[in-house]
């Protein structure tokens, strides 16, 4: 029978699948397309006679389901019975992740999500599903051994043709191939990563001196960042700092993750990749480099201990060997997480010495101070001495995370409700710990939370100014301190990070006076920084100054 209320029928099922959906969340855009495309033209076929004309039924089936579905999804989201109603978050938070989409296009998402904790507090509502935390009890909480297991976020950032890699990987599975990472990353072999980093830093050095005027200091450390960590983990190869970025690996890099960061605000629409062309082209270009990085050096075999001969297990340490296909999926991560990070970093450190002359002279004292002779080489134990630098380090990546965010984790459906930082959180809630706001917090960092100054970290207080005392109450709890994460999913290259930055840095400073080009405008700068996972920044333009002993004695040695 034709039903005599044909509104209340197609309105019906919009409310029937909004329920549906919501106890059995799709985390694919199939089953949602074919739901909203299927329903509304069944229910124009049945009221066709009422309709008469086919188009008149098709038009009133589909606008009324899709009006009563959207209106029933958005009332729903904002209303005190959605189960984080009593988190508080922006009206369009609330409603749709698509504001975040938005925002990680224009790179401002973590700038907007410290907005929101400014205003709100510690835990907000920053999608329909989701929460940000900032609050030091939820880092071992959310993030330790014993917390949660990654959230849907980390789906975005796996070709979905290909194995997982590391990154993405859960519990016992992300363990065994950590194995083969730590053993790549252990204090041994990054002692015998050292060479490289000295001829590499040698070349940068060499190159920089090479250069009359203004420069771009960025794309150095991207030359110099690609060319060690191709030496590192895949023998050699990239020679960026001798041929320039003739292949584009900057560029492929930069537009490879901006779609998979785009893409981890809606991860359900991550299979739809492949329907966008630049998207396609995009990802597909980041995920060859890596893999054809990683498949030329595997058909070398292993000459020397690089992190590869860690990861194949040519050592023959495992019960198993790993998988070729896990291993080779394994390159892009290594590319992406150990260039960019290291040349924002960098250039990151630089940007503030250079704002802030009174950091700068301090730190270029220290140089001048544990190497006197400017020919003598450097020794990493006295760098990882150099208190000041060190404290200039760790204030540029508190200031200026190179990954700002981090990934989500998850509270699974059926594991029941989590208090974490004093709140009851229910299941199905992707939650997120992320550097930037909890290194802004006064309650953690002070004086001047925003404000660059190294000082705060440095142990003895002789050697604190009392210009820094004066600022206002000291407080500096380093547990909130997560530019590498925390817990087993941190960040594995965390040491050799810290040995690269100190090195590069120290040799700048050795071997040059720098200072901002002119016309430059720092504000610009650090306000078009953006969230690509990685800070993503414009040119750093520099002119630098070859040191002389003259130089070297004005400077106070
Ligand atoms: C200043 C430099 C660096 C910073 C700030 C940094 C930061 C991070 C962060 C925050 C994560 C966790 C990301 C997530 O939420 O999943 C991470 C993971 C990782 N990082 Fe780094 N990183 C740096 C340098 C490096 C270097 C030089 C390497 C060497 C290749 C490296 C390799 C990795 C790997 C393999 C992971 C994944 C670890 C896992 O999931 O178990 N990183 N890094």
């Amino acid at each position: 029978m034709v039903p005599m209320n044909p509104f209340l029928y197609v309105a019906a099922s919009s409310l029937l699948t909004h329920y549906v959906f919501n106890r059995r969340e799709p985390t694919t855009p199939q089953p949602v397309l074919a739901t909203i495309f299927a329903v509304p033209t069944l229910w124009s076929i049945i009221l066709l006679p009422q309709f008469g004309s086919p188009l008149s039924a098709v038009l009133f089936s589909f606008l009324i389901y899709l009006f009563v579905l959207a209106f029933s999804i958005a009332s729903y989201r904002l209303s005190p019975f959605h189960p984080l109603a009593s988190f508080p978050g922006t009206p369009i938070s609330k409603l749709t992740k698509w504001w975040g989409v938005w925002e990680t296009y224009e790179g401002r998402h973590y700038l907007r999500v410290h907005e929101l904790h400014k205003k709100y507090g510690p835990i907000v509502r920053v999608g329909p599903n989701e929460l940000s935390i900032a609050d030091v009890t939820a880092i071992p909480a959310v993030l330790g051994s014993g917390g949660l297991p990654k959230g849907h976020w980390y789906g975005s950032r796996q070709d979905l043709r290909a194995s997982k890699n590391l990154q993405v990987l859960n519990g016992d599975a992300h363990a065994n191939r950590r194995r083969l990472w730590n053993r790549g990353l252990s204090s041994d072999s990054i002692e015998s990563y050292s060479d490289i980093i000295e001829i590499r830093a040698a070349q940068l050095i060499d190159c920089l001196e090479r250069q009359p005027g203004k420069i771009c200091l960025s794309s150095f450390f991207s030359r110099f960042a690609f060319d060690f960590l191709g030496d590192m983990a895949f023998g050699g190869g990239f020679d960026l700092l001798r041929d320039g970025d003739t292949k584009n690996f900057n560029g492929i890099v930069d537009n490879g993750v901006l779609v998979s960061n785009i893409i981890s605000q809606v991860p359900w629409i991550t299979s739809m990749i492949h329907w966008v062309p630049s998207w396609r082209i995009g990802a597909l270009a980041l995920r060859d480099l890596g893999y054809n990085t990683a498949r030329k050096r595997l058909n070398h075999g292993s000459i020397t201990k690089d992190l590869y001969y860690h990861l194949t297990d040519d050592g023959g340490l495992e019960r198993q060997k790993p998988s070729v296909t896990d291993i080779l999926s394994d390159g892009t991560l290594a590319i992406v997480a150990g260039t960019d990070t290291i040349k924002t970093t960098l250039a990151a450190i630089f940007y503030h010495l250079l704002l802030n002359p009174t950091s700068y002279q301090r730190l270029q004292d220290e140089v001048d101070r544990v190497f006197p002779n400017s020919e003598d080489p450097m020794d990493f134990r006295k760098l990882s001495e150099m208190e000041y630098l060190d404290a200039c380090i760790n204030e540029t990546l508190r200031v200026m995370p190179s990954v700002p965010t981090n990934g989500s984790r998850r509270i699974s459906r059926g594991y029941g409700p989590r208090t974490i930082a004093g709140s009851v959180i229910p299941e199905e809630t992707e939650i997120f710990v992320s550097p930037y706001p909890l290194h802004r917090d006064p309650r953690y960092f002070s004086p001047e939370p925003e404000s660059f100054l190294p000082e705060r970290w440095l142990k003895s207080p002789s050697s604190v100014s009392p210009e820094f005392r004066q600022l206002g109450p000291y407080i500096h709890n380093t547990s909130a301190f997560i530019p590498f994460s925390y817990g087993p999913h941190n960040c594995v290259g965390r040491q050799l990070a810290y040995r690269q930055l100190r090195y590069v840095v120290c040799l700048m400073m050795r071997r040059f006076e720098t200072q901002f080009a002119h016309g430059f405008c720092p504000r610009d700068w650090i306000e078009k920084a953006c969230d690509r996972l990685v800070l993503s920044t414009d040119p750093l333009p520099v002119v630098l100054t070859p040191r002389t002993n003259s130089t070297r004695v004005n400077c106070g040695v």
